[in-house]
């Protein structure tokens, strides 16, 4: 999809007709403020890898209603005052945005943008926002997961063929890159973004061809120095691998080298190894091993815990698609409304806790240990109200609030950005590589115990006292107005 314009209407109908609502009653120019959040960490992982943000820019920059949508939107709803619709053709974002910056390690329940403007802008642009931040932080977090087993290694997405569809595919492979990922096979995401890319052939190139070897060669021939052959197309080791070293050793006879080899199928522990010894017993020492077939981190872990011998990893469908938990439930939720100039807290309650939003305008700051460089927590605060570096600072944990935490000497991070000052771009979107770069940065930030893929420690996410005296206060007050009206005081 191109996000440069006639995308406005990529949201849902209830906005539109809220919003119509709202123009009619005079109220859609109010302000209010919403934070874009998710509620549970994906996959078993012990922390999210930001990701999307530059899309969700380059859509509020180019966003506004075109006459096709405007005609669209008569038609759908004869309710619509001819108006109304010419107010949304003048339309433009003039909000104000703070973001965390793309590949910044983030945890539940911390905004990782803040919004503030009319009801009409920001409810109108939720949806999208949700879309995007949503999928590409997922695809990068699990990229993450696949690169801390696979540290050494190189590792290619291969998804676009079993992907959701184009933007999945080509926005799937960037997020992978962030996540660590080394290239993809995506030439669109790597001409659009600048990604590496990467490839070998398929079957395909085998079968066409009377025999293995002449396929082989023939490739070989086209790319003497590049070539990685594709061995498992008959009988791995005793047709596929043979084939490749024969054409490997005729390469190195002409000052070439066989770059490697790709094992797509049967045990790849076994084979790895088998062909590995192959290869070297040939003197091919410096031809690598490619592995593909359905692998995510716990195939790659148990093939690592077996031996195997794999230089480089082919990554595709349950990287591309999520495969094991295909959404990451963000939310969007109201947090203040501006009155005659002053913000007012608003909170949205659940029966069930952890759904109980926090209210005010918020910042966010990681607590960085200043004697191990370690991140210690992240704390929630009001904004224009950041944490006093010079005295000690009592964390708590806002549910189990016994749990306690005095932090001395420490450095307080600011972690969102501003982004659109009055609908105004004020950020310069950095590069993909520098991007990628901020992951491998903020990694450093934790200790294992929060990184490791399985059962993770919880990194702390905690309020200011203030911040959750005003949340028990507001509870309270609701509460209070509710057993008022039901006649319940004193009982
Ligand atoms: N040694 C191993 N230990 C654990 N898992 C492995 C090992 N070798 C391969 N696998 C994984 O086992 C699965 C094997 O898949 P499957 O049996 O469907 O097909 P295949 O061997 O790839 O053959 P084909 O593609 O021809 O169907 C893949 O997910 C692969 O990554
Ligand atoms: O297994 P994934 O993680 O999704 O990785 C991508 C897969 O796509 C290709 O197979 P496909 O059968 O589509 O084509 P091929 O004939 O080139 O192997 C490739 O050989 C991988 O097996
Ligand atoms: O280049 C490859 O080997 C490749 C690319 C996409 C999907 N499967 C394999």
């Amino acid at each position: 999809m191109d996000t440069r314009a006639g995308w406005a209407l990529h949201t849902d109908k209830y906005q539109i007709t809220m919003l119509y609502a709202h123009w009619k009653n005079g109220t859609h120019l109010r302000r209010k403020a919403f934070d874009l959040y998710f509620r549970r960490l994906p996959f078993g992982n012990g922390f999210a890898v930001f990701a999307g943000l530059e899309r969700v820019i380059r859509f509020l920059e180019n966003l506004q209603f075109t006459e096709e949508d405007i005609a669209y939107l008569a038609e759908q709803e004869e309710n619509y005052d001819p108006e109304f619709l010419d107010m949304l053709r003048q339309w433009r974002f003039t909000g104000d945005i703070y973001a965390m910056p793309e590949g910044t390690v983030v945890f539940p329940n911390e905004p990782l943008i803040r919004l503030e403007g009319t009801i009409m802008e920001l409810q109108m642009i939720e949806t999208a926002l949700l879309n995007f931040v949503g999928f590409q932080t997922l695809i990068a977090t699990k990229a993450a997961r696949i690169r801390s087993i696979a540290p050494d290694e190189t590792l290619m997405e291969f998804g676009t063929r079993r992907a959701q569809e184009v933007d999945a595919a080509i926005w799937g492979a960037r997020a992978a890159y962030i996540g660590g990922f080394d290239a993809t096979s995506n030439l669109k995401a790597g001409q659009m973004f600048g990604i590496p890319t990467r490839g070998t052939h398929s079957h395909a190139w085998v079968q066409d061809f009377d025999t293995e070897l002449e396929a082989f060669r023939v490739f070989a021939r086209a790319f003497p120095n590049q070539s990685v052959l594709l061995v498992d197309t008959y009988d791995t080791l005793r047709s596929g691998v043979p084939h490749a070293i024969q054409v490997g050793l005729e390469l190195k006879e002409k000052g070439y080298k066989l770059a490697g080899i790709r094992l797509d199928s049967g045990d790849l522990a076994y084979l790895s190894k088998k062909a590995r010894q192959m290869l070297d017993d040939a003197g091919l020492t410096d031809t690598q091993i490619v592995a593909s077939s359905d692998l995510d981190e716990t195939t790659l872990l148990n093939l690592k815990s077996q031996g195997a011998r794999v230089d480089a990893w082919g990554v595709g469908t349950k990287l591309i698609t999520a495969y094991d938990q295909p959404a990451l439930g963000a939310v969007y939720k109201l947090v203040a409304r501006e009155e005659n100039g002053e913000w007012i807290p608003s909170i949205k309650i659940s029966s069930n806790p952890e759904k109980v939003t926090t209210p005010c305008r918020k910042d966010v700051y990681r607590i960085i240990d200043q004697r191990t460089g370690k991140a210690r927590a992240d704390l929630i605060t009001e904004v224009g109200h950041p944490p006093d570096e010079s005295r000690p600072l009592v964390l708590f944990h806002p549910v189990h609030t016994y749990r306690r935490k005095k932090v001395k000497h420490f450095r307080a991070v600011n972690l969102l950005q501003p982004i659109f000052r009055q609908g105004e771009r004020v950020y310069d979107l950095p590069s993909i590589t520098a991007i990628r770069k901020h992951y491998e940065t903020q990694r450093q930030l934790f200790w294992e115990e929060y990184l490791r893929l399985l059962n993770p420690e919880e990194f702390p996410v905690d309020l200011t006292q203030e911040l959750w005296d005003k949340k028990q206060e507001l509870l309270r007050k609701i509460y209070q107005e509710i057993r008022e009206e039901n006649g319940e005081n004193g009982e």
